[in-house]
Formats: C-alpha cells, structure tokens, sequence
C-alpha cells in the first residue's frame, strides 16, 4: 500500500508521525505542522481512501491500518517514532503501541475510542457510503466535527466539507468496517507507551468517556478535556493541542 505523505522539519530531529480521522487527510493536521516542526521530522500522511493515498476494496482492519504505518516507517528508514492521532488515527495508535510497541515511542491520543460500538452502525455507514458516496456524509458529519459556530463558518465547511466529499467511497466504508471489527480494549493495560489522552469536551462522536476508559486503562496515560471543542479538537484548539502536544513529546521522563 503506497500511503501518500508529506515530511517537515529538521534532518535528523526524532520523528512525529500525524495519522488522520475518519473522512479528513492530512491537511487535518495544518494548524499542527509548523509548531511541530521547530523540534521534530512531522511525517503526515493519508489513511488508505483518503487524500492522496488510494483506496482498495475493503473491508479493512486495524492491522492493515497499522500495517501501512510501519511499511511507510521501513520504506523511510525510521525505526521508531512518537505517534498522534486523531479519532481513526488515534485507534490505529492504539494497535501499534499495542502490536509493534518497539516502533512507537510517545503515544497522544485525539478524540478517539478503543471500543466505538455498535459494529453494525459502522456496517450501516459503510454500506450507505458505498450507495451514496461519501458526500451523503458531509452534513450530519460537521456538526459532530465542529461546535456550532465553526461548523456552519464558510471556510470550515469548505475545508473540512470538501476533504469529505473527496474521499474515496471504498477507502472511508473499508475504513468504518475496521472501527466496526477493532478490538483494542484487551491488551489496552499492556501499552507501555507514554500516552497522552486528549477529548473535546463537546464531543459527540467519541465523548471524553471514551477518553477516560483509555487513560484509565493505559498506565501512567495523561488525560486532557478541552472546551470549546467536538471532535476534530486539534482543528477548534490548536493552540491548546500544540502546548499538549509539544509538552509530551519533549518532556523528560
Ligand atoms: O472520526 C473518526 O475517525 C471516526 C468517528 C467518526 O466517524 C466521527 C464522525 O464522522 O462522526
């Protein structure tokens, strides 16, 4: 799987990988790559079906998920390397800190979710994106991705409406199959990882519960609720998530 990604920052600097949610790419991550890349290589890149990296017939699982990132880590030479992800991304976190723990060094969760059943309401999206195409998910998606204010902002729904609209039909219903079958919440307890655990206090995709099962379950794991934000909380708090994001990835142990 040939992902498609973008590397930023000093030659040589440790590595920070970006890995995005459900229906965004890498664009996701701008508010986060210029700060990042004072101190680190920011390797961001798309989940298969979104962006610039093709989709394959699915379904898909988080082992394959996990999988593209340490092929794209062998291809580039890097042998270990902090992890952050939002939402999708972050569960693909979880699976490596989980299965490739000598690969993934610090470890900072977004918005995400190691048990976000029912496995037949992912099936049910799948389905209807592979009907209707993934523009069907563009309005009920962004009030769930934003507060009201941003969510109806014209550039916000332009951006973020649009990175939508462009993913694959096959990538995001392959995408929502593998958060259907994902079983990360047994060998939680094992991430040896530093974590931190970031949930938006809005958030109605994966609300800060979520965040707490994982933080609660990971030892040691920090968890931050930031307010005002829903579901893409590193898109609404930047500023915020920078600080956290910085401070976890550089502060010594
Ligand atoms: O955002 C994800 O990666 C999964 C959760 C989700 O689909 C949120 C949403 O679009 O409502």
């Amino acid at each position: 799987m040939n992902l498609n990604y973008e590397l930023t920052g000093p030659d040589g600097a440790p590595v920070v990988v970006l890995s995005n949610s459900l229906g965004t790419d890498l664009t996701l991550w701008d508010e986060q790559v210029p700060a990042l890349a004072q101190e680190f290589q920011v390797l961001r890149y798309d989940q298969r079906g979104h962006g610039g990296t093709a989709g394959k017939p699915g379904p898909y699982a988080l082992k394959q998920l996990g999988g593209d990132v340490l092929a794209l880590l062998d291809t580039l030479g890097i042998r270990r390397a902090h992890f952050a992800g939002v939402s999708l991304g972050g569960m693909t976190g979880m699976w490596l800190a989980e299965h490739a723990p000598e690969r993934i060094d610090r470890l900072a969760l977004i918005c995400t979710s190691a048990d976000l059943g029912p496995a037949s309401m992912w099936r049910d999206r799948a389905a209807l994106v592979r009907e209707k195409g993934t523009q069907a998910m563009v309005e009920p998606s962004l009030p769930r991705w934003f507060t009201p204010a941003l969510a109806e902002r014209a550039d916000v729904v332009e951006k973020f409406g649009g990175m939508l609209a462009a993913a694959d039909d096959e990538g995001y219903a392959g995408c929502c199959e593998a958060i259907a079958g994902m079983d990360l919440l047994p060998k939680l307890g094992e991430i040896t990882a530093p974590t931190l655990v970031i949930a938006g206090a809005e958030d109605a995709a994966t609300p800060p519960a979520h965040a707490e099962q994982i933080a609660a379950a990971v030892a040691g794991a920090r968890l931050e609720v930031l307010s005002p934000a829903a579901h893409l909380a590193n898109a609404e708090q930047p500023e915020a998530v920078n600080r956290l994001l910085l401070d976890h990835f550089t502060r010594s142990l």
